[in-house]
C-alpha cells in the first residue's frame, strides 16, 4: 500500500514532537516531509536562555540530530519557508519554488515575538529573543557594548536579563506593570522576585511606557512617555508573543488569534491540522511546551487512527530559569470572592507559598523561595484534589518521609513532558535504566527545560538504591567513556601514577588527551597521592603555569598574598616601588581585599616577584584564593570574635592547597557579615561564644547563597571543620566544580552526614594535613625564580632583576 504523505510546516519543538508521537504509533505508515525556516535541525528553544546565561552551548541544544531525520526517512528542508498552501489541491509551495503534495498537513509555525512599534525600532541593536540568531546577536553585542535594556519583565525578559548580566553587561529591565511577572505571580511574589534579582545586579524601571528608541544607525537609548530616558547599546524586546498565523490566514485556514482547532487538533479544512503555539483550542493559545506536547500526542492518535480521548486544555505551570531564584506558579494565581488561600510567608528565609482553594479544591499556587511542592500541586490540581490531600502530604514530610518516597505514582516529575513518577519507576524497572540520560531517552523526562533533572536523579537513587551512581555516565571528557569516579577507582586499584600512564592503561581514545582531561587527571593524581605525585605543570591551564592571570591586552596581573586582607607599611612600600619601577598600569583593590598590580609584561613577572619578596596570592589558582575578614572585635563595636586573627590563621593553613576549583573564604565577627560569608565557599560568622560555618556560596555567575554547615565553639573547631569540608570537597567533587555546584549536587545534608561521623572527620583532617605538608613547603613564585629552566621556558627574554645574578 502506498504510504500517506505528511507535510509538516515548522521544524520546531511542537511539530517535531508530534512527528515523534506519530512514528511511535505508526512507524511505517507515512512519508514525512518537514519544512523549517530556520537552518538547523529541531533544537530546544527553551535552552536558549541557558545558552545566553553561559550554562550550555548552541551545539548542545539540538533535540533531533540530522541523522535522526535520515534514520526515520524524514525529508527535511531546513532554511526553507512554506509561502503558500493550496488546500483544495493539497499542495504546499515554498520560497525555493518547491511544490509538495500532502495527504495530511500539520501547521506548526509557532509564534513570532511581539515587537513594540516604537519610532526607531528598526535601529541596529534592537532585537527580540526567540531563536539562535537573536541569541548570537546578543552575545556578539555584549562583547562590544556595555549597556543593555530589556523591555518586558516577564519570563523571557528576566531570563534574557540574567543572561546579559552574565555576559558582563549592565542591565535595566523596563516593565509596564508595578511588579514583575504579573501574568504568573501575585504582587507579593513579584516584589520578592524583584528584590532577589536586584541583589543579583539587575536594575528595574517599573510602570514605564516606552515611547521612542533613540540613536543614530545604532540604538543609543530608550525614551519613555514621561519624558525620561535611559542609555542603551542593546535593546531586547520581550513583551510577549503572537501566534504565527499569516500563512494559514492567506491560505484560507480559519484563524482567530491562532489557527482554530478542535479536540483532535484538526482545523475546519479537511486534512489540515495545527499544533503548538500557532494553534488555538477553545479560545486558548499556549506558550509553554507542556500543553503543546499534550496536543501533539492527541493529534498523532487522530492521524494514526488510534482512539484517544482528545485534547481538553491544560493547566499551566511555569518556573523561571534564573539560577539562585526559585519561582513557580500554576493555575489560578489571584484570589477572588470565591477563593480562599493557604499561605506561608517566611520573610527571614525568603519563602512565600500560596495555595488557592475554590470549593475545597486546589485551583492554583504561587511559590517563591521553596518550589519543591510545585509539581505535586500541579498534579493535585489536574486530578481535582482537595486541599486536605495537600496538607496531609505535608504531614508525611514533617514525619520524615522524604519527598520522593511520599510522591504518589501519578504525580508529575517532569512538568514539560507530563511524565509521572510511576512511569519513570516502571521504565527504570522494566528497561534496566541507570542514568538520567537513559531515563530522558526512554520517557522524555528532563528533555526540555531540564528543571526536573535533580528529581529524576533522586528517583533513580530511590529506585536503585546503592546501585545508583549519580556520576556514572558523565565521562570526564570525550577521550574516554569513564566517569571521574571510575577513573579515580582505576587509579587507586592499579596504582597509576602519572597522566600518560592513566591514558594508556585506561584506553584513552587520544594519545595526548585534551584540555579537559589533562588538568583534571593532574588534579586527581595529586589529590590521591599528595606526597609522591610530581605535579605535571605542562598539563595545567596557562594562568596556573605562569602563576599570573593573563589580561585582555596580553599583559599579566600580580597579586601578592596579604593574609586576611591585612597589610603593613613595609609591604605597601615594596608594592609602590615595584609598581613605579615596572610602570604598572593600575593598582586595584580587589573584592577579596588584595592589591592587584595590573598591566605587567610577562618578562617582568619574575623580577617583580623577586623584588616584592612576598608570597604569591594565588589569584590564578584552582586553590585557596583569599580569606576576606571584617575588622572584628578589636575595632568594631559589634564584633564578638577576632575575625582578622582567625582569617589569617585560615589563610596560612590552607594557602597553596590544590582544590577542584578556586576557593574563597571569609570571616566576619558578627551576623552583619561584612566579609560577605553568604557568597563564599566557606564563610565563617562569629557570634557570642560560637561560630557559624556557611558553605557552598557563590557571588559570581551562578549566584548561590551559602548554607549553614555547622555551629562550633572554638577557633580550632572552625579550622578542623573547614579542613574536613575542604578535604571532602577535594575528594568527591568533579574537577572544575565549585563548592556551590558540588553542595547543590550532593546536598548539604549529605555533607553534614559525612562530617558528623567522628572517624571520617578525623581521617579527612589527616589527609588534609598530608596534602598541606607538601604544598606549604613550596611557594610558586620563589620556585619559578629559582628554576633556570622554568625561567627560560616560561618567561622568555627574562630581564634579570636588580640585585639578582
Ligand atoms: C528563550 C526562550 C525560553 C523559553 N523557555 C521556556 C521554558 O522554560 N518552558 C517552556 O515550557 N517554554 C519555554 N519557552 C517557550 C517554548 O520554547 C515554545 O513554547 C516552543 O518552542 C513552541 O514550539 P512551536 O513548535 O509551537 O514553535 P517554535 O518552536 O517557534 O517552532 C516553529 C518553527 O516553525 C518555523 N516556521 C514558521 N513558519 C514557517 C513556514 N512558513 N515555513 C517553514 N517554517 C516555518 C519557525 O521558523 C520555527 O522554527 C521558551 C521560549 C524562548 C524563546
Ligand atoms: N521559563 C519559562 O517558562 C519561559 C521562559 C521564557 C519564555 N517563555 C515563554 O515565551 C513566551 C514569551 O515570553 P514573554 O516573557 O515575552 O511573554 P509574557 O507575555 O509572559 O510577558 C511579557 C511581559 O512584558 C510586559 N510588557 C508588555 N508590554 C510591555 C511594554 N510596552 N513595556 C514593558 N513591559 C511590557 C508584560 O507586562 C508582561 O509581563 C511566553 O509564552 C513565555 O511563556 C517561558
Ligand atoms: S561583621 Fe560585625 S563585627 Fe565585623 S565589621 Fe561588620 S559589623 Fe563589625
Ligand atoms: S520539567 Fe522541564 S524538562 Fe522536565
Amino acid at each position: 500500500m502506498e504510504k500517506q504523505k505528511i507535510v509538516l510546516v515548522g521544524n520546531g519543538m511542537a511539530g517535531i514532537r508530534a512527528v515523534e508521537e506519530i512514528l511511535k504509533l505508526s512507524p511505517d505508515q507515512f512519508d514525512i516531509t518537514v519544512f523549517g525556516s530556520e537552518p538547523y535541525p529541531n533544537y530546544d528553544r527553551i535552552q536558549l536562555s541557558k545558552v545566553l546565561q553561559g550554562d550550555t552551548e548552541i551545539a548542545d541544544i539540538t533535540l533531533n540530530t540530522w541523522e535522526w531525520y535520515e534514520e526515520n526517512n524524514i525529508l527535511l528542508y531546513p532554511g526553507e519557508t512554506v509561502t503558500a498552501i493550496d488546500t483544495e489541491k493539497q499542495i504546499v509551495s515554498t520560497d525555493k519554488e518547491r511544490h509538495v503534495p500532502y495527504d495530511k498537513l500539520i501547521m506548526a509555525t509557532g509564534s513570532v515575538p511581539f515587537m513594540l512599534p516604537l519610532p526607531g525600532a528598526d535601529k541596529e541593536g534592537v532585537t527580540a529573543f526567540r531563536d539562535i540568531k537573536d541569541c548570537e546577536e546578543m552575545i556578539k553585542s555584549s562583547q562590544k557594548y556595555k549597556k543593555a535594556v530589556v523591555i518586558g519583565g516577564g519570563l523571557l525578559g528576566l531570563e534574557a536579563a540574567r543572561g546579559l548580566l552574565n555576559l558582563g553587561m549592565e542591565v535595566d529591565v523596563v516593565h509596564l506593570a508595578d511588579f514583575l511577572m504579573e501574568r504568573q505571580l501575585d504582587r507579593t511574589a513579584g516584589k520578592m522576585l524583584q528584590k532577589e534579582l536586584e541583589d543579583q545586579g539587575m536594575n528595574f524601571l517599573l510602570e514605564k511606557q516606552s515611547s521612542e528608541i533613540i540613536g543614530g544607525d545604532r540604538v543609543e537609548g530608550l525614551r519613555f512617555n514621561d519624558g525620561e530616558e535611559v542609555e542603551a547599546d542593546l535593546i531586547v524586546m520581550a513583551v510577549g508573543i503572537k501566534p504565527n498565523v499569516s500563512l494559514a490566514k492567506e491560505s484560507g485556514i480559519p484563524v482567530n488569534r491562532g489557527i482554530v482547532v478542535d479536540d483532535h487538533l484538526e482545523t475546519e479544512i479537511p486534512n489540515v491540522f495545527a499544533v503548538g503555539e500557532c494553534a488555538e483550542h477553545k479560545e486558548m493559545v499556549y506558550g509553554l511546551v507542556a500543553p503543546l506536547y499534550q496536543q501533539g500526542k492527541e493529534m498523532a492518535k487522530r492521524i494514526c487512527k488510534v482512539d484517544g480521548e482528545g485534547y481538553h486544555g491544560s493547566v499551566l505551570s511555569t518556573q523561571l530559569k534564573v539560577s539562585g531564584v526559585d519561582v513557580f506558579s500554576t493555575g489560578k494565581i489571584n484570589e477572588d470572592e470565591e477563593t480562599k488561600s493557604v499561605k506561608v510567608f517566611d520573610d527571614w528565609r525568603g519563602i512565600y507559598q500560596k495555595v488557592l482553594v475554590d470549593d475545597g479544591k486546589i485551583t492554583g499556587a504561587v511559590l517563591f523561595g521553596d518550589t519543591k511542592d510545585g509539581n505535586r500541586l500541579l498534579t493535585l490540581i489536574n486530578k481535582g484534589a482537595s486541599i486536605e490531600e495537600y496538607l496531609d502530604q505535608d504531614k508525611k514530610e514533617e514525619a520524615g518521609i522524604d519527598l520522593i518516597a511520599s510522591m504518589d505514582a501519578e504525580e508529575i516529575v517532569c512538568g514539560c513532558n507530563g511524565v509521572t513518577k510511576g512511569s519513570i519507576v516502571e521504565a527504570i524497572g522494566e528497561q534496566g535504566l541507570t542514568t538520567v540520560e537513559q531515563v530522558k531517552g526512554c520517557t522524555n523526562a528532563s528533555r526540555s527545560c531540564g528543571g526536573c533533572k535533580p528529581l529524576v536523579s533522586d528517583l533513580l537513587e530511590y529506585t536503585l538504591g546503592d546501585e545508583y551512581d549519580q556520576n556514572q555516565k558523565e565521562s570526564i571528557c570525550a577521550c574516554t567513556s569513564l566517569s571521574k569516579d571510575e577513573v579515580i577507582e582505576e587509579i587507586k586499584a592499579k596504582g597509576l601514577s602519572h597522566i600518560r600512564e592513566v591514558m594508556n592503561v585506561l584506553g584513552w581514545s587520544t594519545e595526548e588527551g585534551c584540555s579537559k582531561c589533562k588538568p583534571a587527571l593532574n588534579y586527581y593524581l595529586g589529590m590521591l597521592n599528595p606526597t609522591e605525585y610530581k605535579d605535571e605543570k605542562e598539563s595545567r591551564y596557562v594562568n596556573e603555569r605562569l602563576h599570573a592571570n593573563i589580561q585582555n591586552d596580553g599583559t599579566y596581573s600580580v597579586v601578592p598574598r596579604m593574609y586576611g586582607g591585612v597589610t603593613n607599611a613595609e609591604d605597601l612600600r615594596k608594592i609602590a616601588d615595584v609598581a613605579e619601577k615596572y610602570e604598572v598600569k593600575l593598582i586595584k583593590v580587589t573584592g577579596g581585599q588584595r592589591l592587584d598590580l595590573l598591566g605587567v609584561q610577562k618578562e617582568d613577572l619574575p623580577s617583580i616577584w623577586e623584588e616584592l619578596d612576598m608570597p604569591s596570592g594565588s589569584a590564578y589558582a584552582k586553590g585557596l584564593r583569599t580569606v576576606k575578614t571584617c575588622v572584628g572585635a578589636d575595632f568594631c563595636r559589634f564584633g564578638t570574635q577576632d575575625s582578622i586573627g582567625l582569617g589569617v590563621q585560615m589563610e596560612k593553613k590552607f594557602e597553596g592547597l590544590n582544590t577542584p576549583h578556586k576557593v574563597k573564604m571569609s570571616v566576619s565577627a558578627c551576623p552583619r557579615n561584612c566579609a560577605e560569608g553568604s557568597v563564599k565557599d566557606v564563610g565563617v560568622v562569629g557570634l557570642d561564644g560560637e561560630f557559624e560555618i556557611y558553605v557552598g556560596g557563590n557571588g559570581g555567575t551562578h549566584m548561590r547563597q551559602a548554607e549553614l554547615l555547622s555551629k562550633v565553639k572554638t577557633e580550632e573547631e572552625v579550622l578542623d571543620t573547614t579542613a574536613a569540608f575542604l578535604q571532602y570537597y577535594r575528594e568527591s567533587a568533579n574537577y572544575l566544580e565549585r563548592t556551590s555546584a558540588w553542595v547543590e549536587r550532593v546536598g548539604l545534608a549529605h555533607v553534614q552526614e559525612v562530617l558528623s561521623n567522628k572517624k571520617t572527620f578525623i581521617e579527612l583532617n589527616q589527609r588534609m594535613n598530608e596534602a598541606l605538608s607538601v604544598v606549604q613547603a613550596q611557594d610558586p613564585w620563589k620556585e619559578a625564580i629559582e628554576d633556570e629552566t622554568l625561567l627560560r621556558d616560561l618567561y622568555k627574554n627574562v630581564k634579570v632583576a636588580a640585585g639578582s645574578n
